[in-house]
């Protein structure tokens, strides 16, 4: 039950992210992602798969700023859970995290005991400083909204856990 491996994900990877997460984002734990969108942000993610080829997790690094990064849309296959999967795949997403530069991580989730074991901590109220916050503001991205814990995205954030990790 522990042969797994992690590795980049390929086109032909995002029909089966779809089906994992889709339980999810109906649960309202993830947010959807169109279809359209996981191809445009394929090489951003990173997919568990078993040693017959059955892909058991996927998770992405979004990059937001120079030195800040989102762990984004991290799930693991229910008859895989707590197997270290989801540890893998953070793991090789924090490897690309420093290998980018970046020296920030943050996520958005309802699994805080997961990420704090991980070295994240509940941001709290905190916000960026005034010069950054001006520049992302700019942004469509609901990530980074989220990030900035804007009004228009509280609907997403509600009962989730702002975190950070300093890499
Ligand atoms: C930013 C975002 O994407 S936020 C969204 C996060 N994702 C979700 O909420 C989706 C739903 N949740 C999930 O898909 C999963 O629960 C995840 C991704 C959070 C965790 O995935 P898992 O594969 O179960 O995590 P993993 O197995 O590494 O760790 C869970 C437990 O298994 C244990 N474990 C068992 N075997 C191992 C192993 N070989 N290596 C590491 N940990 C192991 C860990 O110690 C941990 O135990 P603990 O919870 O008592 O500390």
């Amino acid at each position: 039950m522990t042969d797994f491996s992690v590795r980049r994900a390929r086109t032909s990877d995002v029909p089966k992210i779809v089906s994992l997460v889709e339980p999810l984002v109906s649960r309202r734990i993830l947010l959807g992602k169109e279809r359209v969108d996981l191809y445009g942000s394929v090489q951003e993610f990173r997919v568990a798969e078993t040693s017959d080829g059955g892909l058991i997790g996927a998770g992405a690094l979004h990059v937001m700023w120079e030195d800040l990064g989102e762990v984004r849309t991290l799930a693991v296959d229910d008859g895989w859970l707590g197997h270290g999967v989801g540890h893998a795949l953070l793991e090789a997403l924090e490897i690309e995290a420093r290998e980018l530069g970046l020296s920030r991580l943050f996520c958005l989730t309802f699994e805080v005991d997961f990420f704090s074991r991980h070295g994240f901590e509940d941001m709290g109220s905190e916000t960026v400083d005034p010069e950054l916050y001006a520049e992302l503001v700019r942004s469509h991205d609901e990530g980074v909204a989220e990030f900035l814990d804007l009004a228009r995205v509280k609907q997403n954030t509600l009962g989730n856990t702002r975190m950070l990790k300093h890499l």
